[in-house]
């Protein structure tokens, strides 16, 4: 089964909310007109950059030492790549007078995105200000945001209102307008050419970051990278347990200490020993107990100057793991980390069963942080690349 097909069945509870949603919408205010005559003056939205679409396409598994190349003794600054300030939405070439009378074509937009015809007698709806109005509240609800919900209506409706559409041209507008929003933000985990990789892994308590560290491990070993874990979360015995089990099945060490001792100094016994092995990459988890912020950030800031007496440009990765179904509380989550550690990029979990996907949307337009991955269940295969197309195409319930 193929990765979209995979999400898109996994992603039902968000797909279906939007698919359902755009379809009671439109039926609710249709006419049933001939396709001919209303499916052409709606426009396709412009093309995807062409090099968001490399950047998109690589999984988080780890490439031979590609791109982006970190200097060994550089200052540990934050990597350039995160982009602090949400860029807005580029609008479209604004065309607000009515478009031309329609070509004589029986292609509406769908037809003309992917070549396919539109059926006939398709229900329509005249895009007006009341038909807005709930398309903005149906992507609120489906955890988009206000503030993205406004901007992704006003860009689906420019040059539109007052055109008939059907369901399916609204959600492959709709899709689009997600697409161009989740491009610039959809990275495979950067890989740098230094010895031990040091990638801190940040998160609430259960947002999936154990998870995500032995999925990746997984990966990053069957790519043929050698890897040592830390079982930062000393407060925790079970997510010490959880990490030594997730170390046995991809076959990597697990470095722990007794409950309660300092995790600075299981991170620098860490480095030590994946320095001694010539390790690839050292993943770091770390407690994320929010109750206590200013202990958290303390305990976070001590890991990170340990590390650096060891490698001053460590982390070379500070991952911030987040649960889908928090919803826009994962919003706040981002601003919180944020303001503990220098967090790099991001791993939405649990979008499987969650009716709350748009809220990627949302942080995408919000903070312009790199979705480096997505996991969309429990097991050690349930976390890829974050693909913006199939994100959006599959949030929408449109077809592939
Ligand atoms: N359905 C689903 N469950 C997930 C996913 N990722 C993690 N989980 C589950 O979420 C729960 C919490 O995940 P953990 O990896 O333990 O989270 P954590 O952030 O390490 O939590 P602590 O160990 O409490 O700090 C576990 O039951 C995981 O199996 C996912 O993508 N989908």
């Amino acid at each position: 089964m193929s990765f979209f097909k995979k999400l898109k069945n996994k992603l039902t509870k968000s797909s279906s909310k939007i698919d359902e949603g755009l379809d009671a919408i439109v039926s609710e205010g249709a006419e049933e007109v001939p396709a001919i005559e209303d499916a052409a003056p709606v426009e396709a939205q412009p093309e995807r950059a062409p090099e968001a679409v490399e950047e998109a396409a690589p999984v988080p598994t780890p490439e031979p030492e590609p791109e982006p190349t970190q200097e060994p003794e550089a200052a540990p600054e934050p990597e350039p790549s995160v982009e602090p300030t949400p860029k807005p939405i580029s609008k479209p070439a604004a065309t607000p007078t009515p478009e031309p009378a329609p070509a004589p074509e029986k292609l509406g937009l769908v037809g003309r995105l992917f070549g396919r015809s539109a059926p006939a007698n398709e229900p329509r709806r005249e895009l007006d200000d009341e038909m807005l109005e709930s398309l903005e509240e149906l992507l609120i609800s489906a955890d988009m945001g206000v503030d993205t919900a406004l901007r992704v209506t006003a860009n689906m409706a420019e040059g539109r209102f007052g055109k008939k559409l059907s369901s399916r041209e609204i959600k492959e507008l709709l899709a689009s307008e997600i697409t161009r929003i989740m491009e610039p933000v959809a990275k495979p985990l950067p890989i740098y050419p230094k010895k031990p990789q040091v990638v801190l892994v940040v998160g609430v308590n259960g947002s999936g970051k154990t998870t995500t560290i032995g999925k990746l491990a997984s990966q990053f070993r069957a790519a043929g990278k050698n890897v040592v874990i830390a079982a930062g979360d000393t407060f925790r015995a079970a997510a010490v347990e959880q990490l030594q089990v997730w170390g046995e099945r991809a076959n990597v060490p697990v470095l722990t200490a007794p409950e309660g001792s300092d995790p600075a100094s299981l991170a620098f016994d860490a480095m030590t020993k994946a320095e001694e092995d010539g390790a690839d990459l050292l993943m770091i988890d770390t407690a994320g107990r929010l109750q206590n912020r200013a202990d958290l950030m303390e305990e976070l800031a001590k890991i990170v100057r340990v590390i650096r007496k060891k490698d001053p440009s460590a982390p070379h990765n500070t991952l911030l793991v987040l649960d889908a179904t928090t919803g826009q509380n994962a919003l706040n989550q981002v601003d919180t980390f944020q303001k503990l550690a220098d967090v790099s990029g991001l791993v939405m979990t649990k979008l499987d069963g969650t009716a709350k996907g748009g809220v990627l949307v949302a942080l995408a337009d919000r903070f312009g942080l790199p979705i480096h991955a997505i996991g969309v269940g429990e097991q050690i295969d349930d976390l890829d690349a974050f693909d913006p197309e199939e994100f959006a195409k599959a949030l929408t319930g449109t077809d592939a």
